[in-house]
């Protein structure tokens, strides 16, 4: 049976604005005191500001990074799990992030283990989507060099095909990286831009 001429209308609508404006839905998680409330409002407001431990969540929507408009949800003190609360938040993931503080050996440890556990248990929801880590807090003296979290996530063994990315020279307080690993997560989310849409 033939759709109604309106259904073909808004679907259609929804294609241009997709090409147009695309929308896309990023996770940020990660250890407690990592740094996550501070970068996002450093990429919102583009200014340090004074955190409080997130207890449940923050959900901020960017301004369009090259026309891609980021919502990204900081999932706060249940990003164990805790209370099951992971179902809620993988749902239309494009992209995770997770915050580590470079200095401290045990959240590295904490967040090798909940991050590969979180993608095994919701695999599905999560398959396709990028993965940018923030090796925070590098204006630390004692901060570990990149490729030693980089190892000690056991990002190379365990992503398998996913897309990711460690961005080594990340601070939230002085903003340092941030651009950089938005920069490479835009590449991989934009897809179809207003130029490919218009065919340009
Ligand atoms: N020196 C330094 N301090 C930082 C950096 N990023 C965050 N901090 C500080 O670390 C503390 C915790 O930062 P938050 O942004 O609240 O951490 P969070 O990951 O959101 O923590 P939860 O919400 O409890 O999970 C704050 O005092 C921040 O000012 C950084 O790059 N360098
Ligand atoms: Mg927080």
């Amino acid at each position: 049976m033939l759709k109604p001429v309106s259904d073909y209308f808004s679907t259609l609508q929804k294609q241009i604005a997709e090409s147009l404006w695309p929308q896309r839905r990023v996770l940020m998680v990660g250890p407690s005191a990592g740094g996550k409330t501070t970068i996002l409002y450093q990429l919102k407001l583009g200014e340090t500001v004074t955190t409080i431990p997130t207890t449940g969540f923050n959900v901020e929507s960017l301004t369009p990074i090259l026309g891609v408009t980021f919502t990204i949800w900081e999932v706060g003190a249940y990003w164990n799990n805790r209370g099951g609360l992971w179902r809620h938040y993988v749902q239309g993931t494009d992209a995770v992030i997770c915050v580590v503080d470079s200095s401290d050996m045990e959240q590295i440890e904490e967040a090798r283990s909940t991050l590969w556990r979180m993608y095994e248990e919701y695999d599905e929801q999560l398959r396709g989507s990028a993965l940018l880590v923030f090796a925070n807090k590098q204006d630390y003296l004692h901060a570990m060099a990149v490729a030693e979290i980089r190892d000690r996530l056991e990002l190379e063994t365990r992503a398998g095909r996913r897309r990711w990315h460690i961005e080594g020279g990340s601070s939230a307080v002085s903003g340092d990286g941030l651009v950089e690993g938005m920069a490479w997560m835009t590449t991989q989310l934009k897809g179809r831009t207003w130029r490919q849409a218009l065919g340009m």
